[in-house]
């Protein structure tokens, strides 16, 4: 059977604006007909909805560019060996979803979609099983880590340094899910904010989140000598292979990624020019400054500019980081990399593309953490 991305697409267009309602359903069917499963899931299901639907959204939207999809599906099928995954749930997960579509998109629904959903599903499921099997032969499903450092550095951010158990491969700006004991179950994203030293250390930039449960107990309830659990190093925002100098613009704890990756260029023994455009609402919230400043008086080819949005007595630079960004210099020649809030992202790179930096030279995060 071939694969048949319009009538895919088409159906799960309908499904989107009703996203809520389709993902409960989607999880109280599959629960139902296979009570076992729970206990993998967390006790609270509103983010792992939501983490599905933008899996599925990416799916379904990238599914005739088999390339990019199949990697995605790949490091996908790889992070699910740690919540004990295995073949036997595809066909349960598939069975709910089929039925989830089904009912959803029954104003578009007939044979063809239906077979259309079973031939993609089906492919895609193959993918991260096979990338999962391939991938037990070589690496654990997870890490266990010890908490060797916690340095409160706001009433709200903490930088936490881990050493690993045995050696987590990453590349600098990637990111890892954590898990703490006070919330089995419970994973959430973080970046790595040092480069690979081959020392098993992982240092994580939280900020506690109001009800975040994963960020929340990592700041204020983790002490030195505590175990958190970690998936496997993801992400696509890491160092390009070029000799262009570079912008690199963090908003918050966004600085994490962006922080390693200048590390590892400062590592490299290149020496690109490097602007590092670092935002915050005020002054006492620039909580890695000294830090910067020391990289800076280290490496003189970084500039680091703090930037403050929101205290207007402060006496440095004032203003949302990325206008400060627009009118600071041209940054044509250079590679960018962004992260921090969404909105700062992708106001961020719309500026950069309307001053013609090409989109391949911009690297950027999508959110994570907990927010
Ligand atoms: N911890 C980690 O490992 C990682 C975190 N992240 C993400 O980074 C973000 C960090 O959040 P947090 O530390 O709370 O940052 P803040 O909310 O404190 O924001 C930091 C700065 O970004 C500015 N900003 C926000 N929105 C915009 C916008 N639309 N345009 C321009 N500037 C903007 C803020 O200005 P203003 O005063 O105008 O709001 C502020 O100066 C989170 O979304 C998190 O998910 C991403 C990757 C890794």
């Amino acid at each position: 059977m071939s694969l048949n991305p319009h009538l895919v697409k088409e159906s799960f267009a309908v499904i989107e604006p009703v996203a809520d309602k389709a993902a409960a359903y989607f999880y109280g069917r599959l629960f139902a007909e296979n009570p076992h499963l729970r206990g993998m899931f967390p006790p609270a299901m509103d983010v792992q909805r939501d983490r599905l639907f933008r899996a599925l959204t990416r799916i379904v939207w990238s599914v005739d560019s088999p390339g990019g999809l199949s990697a995605f599906l790949g490091q996908l099928g790889r992070d699910h060996r740690k919540y004990g995954v295995v073949a036997e749930h595809y066909t349960a997960i598939g069975n709910a979803l089929l039925a989830t579509v089904r009912r959803f998109a029954a104003e578009v629904w007939d044979t063809e979609t239906e077979a259309a959903w079973v031939t993609a599903y089906t492919a895609a499921a193959n993918i991260m099983i096979e990338s999962a099997e391939a991938d037990s032969g070589v690496s654990p499903a997870w890490w266990l880590a010890e908490v060797v450092d916690h340095e409160r550095r706001t009433p709200d951010i903490a930088v936490i340094t881990l050493r690993t158990d045995r050696d987590l491969p990453y590349l600098p700006g990637q990111y890892v899910t954590v898990q703490t004991a006070r919330w089995p179950r419970v994973w959430r994203t973080f970046s790595i904010a040092n480069a690979p030293r081959g020392d098993r250390v992982i240092r994580l930039h939280v900020r506690a989140v109001p009800g975040g449960w994963v960020s929340t107990s990592l700041v204020e309830h983790t002490r030195i000598g505590d175990t958190v659990m970690l998936g496997p190093a993801v992400g696509t925002m890491t160092p390009a292979d070029s000799a262009r100098d570079i912008l690199c613009v963090a908003g918050g704890t966004g600085l994490a990624p962006i922080k390693a990756i200048v590390e590892h260029v400062i590592g490299s023994g290149r020496r690109p020019g490097i602007h590092l455009l670092y935002g915050a609402r005020r002054a006492r919230d620039l909580y890695d400054l000294a830090d910067l400043i020391r990289m800076q008086s280290s490496f003189p080819w970084l500039r680091v500019v703090p930037v403050v949005s929101d205290q207007p007595d402060y006496d440095g630079v004032r203003g949302r980081v990325t206008e400060v960004m627009e009118r600071f210099h041209s940054w044509a020649g250079h590679d960018a990399y962004i992260c921090g809030p969404a909105a700062m992202v992708d106001d961020a790179v719309r500026r950069l593309r309307r001053s013609g930096m090409p989109a391949a030279h911009i690297h950027r995060d999508v959110a994570h953490g907990e927010s």
